[in-house]
């Protein structure tokens, strides 16, 4: 489609690539400050770009077809790379996300039904519950109130969470953990220089000593939690059916074991880590693009308009909501929560008549692949229609991986899409969001994919709206 004088494109912020790559000394100054800066013009031109540097043989991939190989084909030859579990083991301990071989492909059998369409749909009362408690509260403030969508969507999130996790109740005080649960994810998520250079786990981390009482504050909760839980299952009263009883109760298909205490907690923390802040992007994203595009704005609010009328939010309104869904997909493509994935090469591979050599660092940036001149046209616009149906089937599976790809695909994906679709239509059903004036947007890369500065937005109850 051309943009019309009625439809101006609208190039949402993004850094500029470099035309060159930076010496040593600035790429690790721009990997700490924002990784997003460190990438080149030739990333986002070519399919593969490969060199030598301080993390070895390092490879950048944006062909579909390698990276099906790397991530699907021959998945067996390559393993989670050791500068990602440097990054993310402190904070995740050996869940799902960040376990490897043996040890994960047991995990994986054991709590992939935890994620079936059925239990996925189970939650959809808790979401909706979650969406309307938001909506509700935003009705009580005043049209032109001033509300940080970012945090909002975090908090929403972890409601969500908190309802199909645990269901009792995570904490009497929600905002301190979900302060704590910022702090420590924050504070981990940061890629040191001590990292980059391999030393060891005992060597302090800046970020890691300015999160220590965050993490011991939300280590000692979900403790306190499982054991509550145990001893509640261990009674013979009943339990609720959330996502921390069918991990305690869940067991290996193959071998009938179920999973340790320590791993238990692990995919906890797991869940919270991986599940809130990447949902809580997807929907922060779309609500500012939305704002800045009167046209997808108009169409979406018309949808939601139309397919829900007065009724509340159910599981069969969502396949209806194909323009709502479309905007979601489109913010994930500019601004994928997960920019950024790797792994390293086991043993000597040929993926096409590309050689990758045993030890090369295979990375798989959705965050350039998705901007790619060679995989997109006018990558940098957003324009949901790519994904409304019939425009959505010629993109290829391997050039769209907001959730990766493979064995190791998100295992929360399905759960993701539904919570973020019934969170977004139930805003853009009662309110509009405008972004507040003077409010810089800038995406900011820490594991996840966020504005630095929040996203400072005016709310209007479109009720009020309606009468004007
Ligand atoms: C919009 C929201 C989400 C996005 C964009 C997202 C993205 C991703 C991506 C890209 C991966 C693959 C990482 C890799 O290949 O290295 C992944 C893995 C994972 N995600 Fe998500 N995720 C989202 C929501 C969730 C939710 C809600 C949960 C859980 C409740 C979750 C749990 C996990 C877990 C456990 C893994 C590891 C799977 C494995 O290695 O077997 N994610 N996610």
């Amino acid at each position: 489609m051309i943009a019309t004088p009625e439809r101006p494109a609208f190039r949402p912020p993004a850094p500029r690539p470099r035309a060159e790559a930076p010496g040593l000394l600035a790429f690790l100054l721009a990997l700490r400050r924002n990784p997003l800066t460190t990438w080149t013009e030739r990333h986002f031109r070519e399919k593969v770009t490969s060199g030598e540097g301080i993390l070895g043989r390092v490879m950048v991939v944006n062909d579909p077809a390698i990276i099906r190989h790397v991530l699907v084909d021959n998945a067996a030859n390559y393993r989670k790379d050791d500068l990602q579990l440097r990054v993310l083991a402190p904070g995740l301990g050996r869940g799902l996300l960040t376990a490897d071989g043996e040890e994960w492909r047991l995990q994986r059998r054991t709590i992939a039904p935890l994620f079936t369409p059925r239990t996925v749909q189970g939650f959809f009362p808790a979401m909706r519950e979650s969406a309307e408690r938001l909506v509700r509260r935003w009705q009580r403030r005043p049209d032109g109130r001033i509300v940080d969508v970012s945090l909002e969507m975090t908090r929403v999130t972890l409601d969500v969470l908190e309802r199909t996790v645990f269901t009792t109740g995570i904490s009497h005080n929600p905002d301190a953990l979900g302060r704590a649960i910022t702090r420590y994810f924050e504070g981990l998520g940061r890629i040191d220089p001590v990292d980059i250079f391999g030393l060891p786990a005992w060597v302090p981390r800046i970020g890691h000593l300015r999160a220590r009482p965050a993490i011991r504050y939300f280590e000692e909760m979900v403790q306190n939690l499982i054991a509550a839980r145990k001893t509640l299952l261990g009674s013979g009263q009943p339990a609720p059916r959330d996502l921390l009883t069918l991990l305690l109760e869940a067991s290996d298909p193959e071998t009938g074991k179920g999973l340790s205490d320590l791993d238990v907690n692990a995919n906890i923390v797991t869940f919270i880590g991986a599940g809130h802040e990447t949902t809580a992007n997807a929907l922060s994203w779309s609500i500012y693009l939305i704002s800045q595009d009167g046209h997808a704005r108009a169409r979406i609010e018309a949808e939601v308009d139309d397919v829900l009328g007065a009724d509340a939010i159910e599981p069969v309104h969502l396949d209806r909501l194909v323009y709502t869904r479309a905007v979601l997909e489109e913010a994930m493509r500019l601004y994928p929560p997960v920019p950024f994935l790797s792994r390293a090469a086991i043993a000597n591979d040929k993926a096409g008549d590309v050689d990758i050599a045993a030890g090369t660092l295979v990375t798989i940036a959705p965050y350039v692949l998705h901007r790619h001149e060679t995989l997109w046209t006018e990558p940098d616009v957003f324009r949901p229609e790519r994904f409304l149906p019939e425009a959505r089937a010629t993109i290829d599976r391997f050039a769209y991986l907001p959730f990766g790809a493979g064995p190791r695909v998100c295992i929360g994906a399905s759960f993701a899409l539904q919570e973020a679709m019934v969170v977004l239509a139930s805003i853009v059903r009662s309110v509009r969001l405008d972004l507040a004036e003077g409010h810089v947007v800038e995406p900011l890369h820490r594991i996840t994919l966020r504005p630095r500065h929040g996203l400072r937005m005016s709310l209007s109850h479109r009720a009020s709206l309606a009468k004007l």
